[in-house]
């Protein structure tokens, strides 16, 4: 990803470094209360989950059935999970192998690759903690590209295999999400002529700007008090995430609160992310998502953050535009709305909103009544 993504995070303070392996007791600055942030653990029980898409068009009809899933899926939940996406087992597990290998290390070995105050890539918190009065039970390593500098901070040698898989994992995550992409639009009727800066000349899908976020949430003494990661939108194109056994994920959907994501070998999970939000004119809100902790199981992820290409500005899609659907959004590129989502995080999305629609419709976010975090 360039540099100018990286100009546009700054976190708002610095935070001492908790090595939460050793914690036997949850401390204050880690205990969520209802009255932080309007936290809330409460989760609900007996509601169906995202969809699970088989991505293997032999297992379904046609094309079509899949795209009727996925716009189903992306206008109820925001989310789903897939199911013969083609990346191979072997791979998700040596990603895992890689994030476990990284996490365990000693913490002033982690701290030699940590993210520095005004950079994007290395070892540290989460980059919403600014936004909250409590710490999250979570650690974070960021990737653009090559691992390979930090790495040589963490090994000083034989860090050849953890880059190896990494490099591997971004090859085979750019392929899927620009086939997700693609997916997700047509199943709102756009076709690659709809939008010119994601094809190149030949009519191939155009390199994305991309991150890869390694997750780690080690067992919590007090899983009910503490958060892992607090509620928020990707300001993705899309999100690939693979879990690993332990669950934690949970989407917040309307009238339902939040629903767990069950860990299902092999799956993977995809976000809307609020750029979709805005191609789509609304029509695909991003989701709302967050970790929640475990008293005996380690859990971690893997986070594939795909973008559109370096300097594009995205925009409504003109199709998904007329006069009774005016554009609700105002044209940005990546690097430009990550640095508004450092600022004003959960009211990001409404900062480059233009009008309120017709219909009445409002942001994902207003419109589940429910303050982030
Ligand atoms: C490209 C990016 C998206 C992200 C900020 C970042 O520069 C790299 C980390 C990403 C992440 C992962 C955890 C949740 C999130 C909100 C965060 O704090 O860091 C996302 C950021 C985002 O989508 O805005
Ligand atoms: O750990 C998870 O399940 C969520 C991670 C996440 O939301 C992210 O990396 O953006
Ligand atoms: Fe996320």
């Amino acid at each position: 990803m360039p540099s100018r993504i990286s100009d546009s995070c700054r976190p708002h303070h610095s935070q001492k470094h908790f090595d939460l392996n050793s914690i036997k007791e949850l401390p204050e600055s880690h205990a969520w209360t209802s009255s932080n942030d309007h936290y809330t653990q409460e989760n609900s029980c007996n509601f169906e989950s995202i969809p699970v898409i088989d991505l293997d068009n032999n297992n379904n009809n046609n094309n079509n059935n899949i795209l009727d899933h996925i716009g189903h899926a992306c206008k109820k939940w925001g989310a789903f999970q897939i199911i013969n996406h083609s990346i191979s087992e072997k791979l998700l597990q040596d990603i895992e192998v890689a994030g476990k290998t990284l996490f365990s290390l000693p913490m002033q070995q982690k701290l030699k690759a940590a993210r520095s105050p005004d950079g994007v890539t290395g070892y540290g918190a989460a980059r919403i903690s600014s936004f909250f009065s409590k710490l999250m039970w979570f650690e974070g390593f960021t990737i653009v590209g090559s691992p390979i500098e930090h790495a040589r901070q963490l090994w000083l040698k034989d860090y050849n295999k953890f880059c190896e898989v990494i490099e591997e994992y971004e090859k085979e995550m750019e392929k899927l999400a620009g086939r997700l992409m693609w997916l997700i639009l047509g199943s709102l009727g756009i076709t690659k002529d709809d939008v010119k800066w994601a094809v190149g000349p030949k009519g191939e899908t155009k390199e994305g700007c991309a991150a890869l976020q390694l997750n780690s949430y080690p067992a919590c003494p007090d899983p009910g008090r503490a958060m892992g990661l607090a509620a928020h939108t990707d300001s993705t194109i899309l999100t690939i995430l693979h879990q690993n056994n332990t669950s934690g994920l949970q989407v917040y959907q309307e009238g339902n609160g939040w629903i767990t994501v069950p860990p299902i070998p092999g799956a993977l999970v995809v976000n809307i992310g609020d750029l979709l939000h805005i191609l789509s004119n609304g029509s695909y809100p991003s989701v709302l998502h967050r970790a929640v902790v475990n008293r005996t199981r380690y859990r971690l992820s893997v986070a594939y953050l795909y973008g559109p290409p370096s300097g594009v500005r995205v925009s409504p899609l003109s199709k998904l535009v007329d006069h009774r659907h005016p554009p609700l959004y105002r044209a940005v590129t990546w690097s430009e709305y990550l640095g508004t989502k450092a600022k004003y995080f959960d009211k990001a999305l409404s900062s480059v909103r233009l009008c309120v629609p017709l219909n009445g419709f409002t942001d994902a976010k207003d419109h589940k009544g429910v303050q982030v975090g």
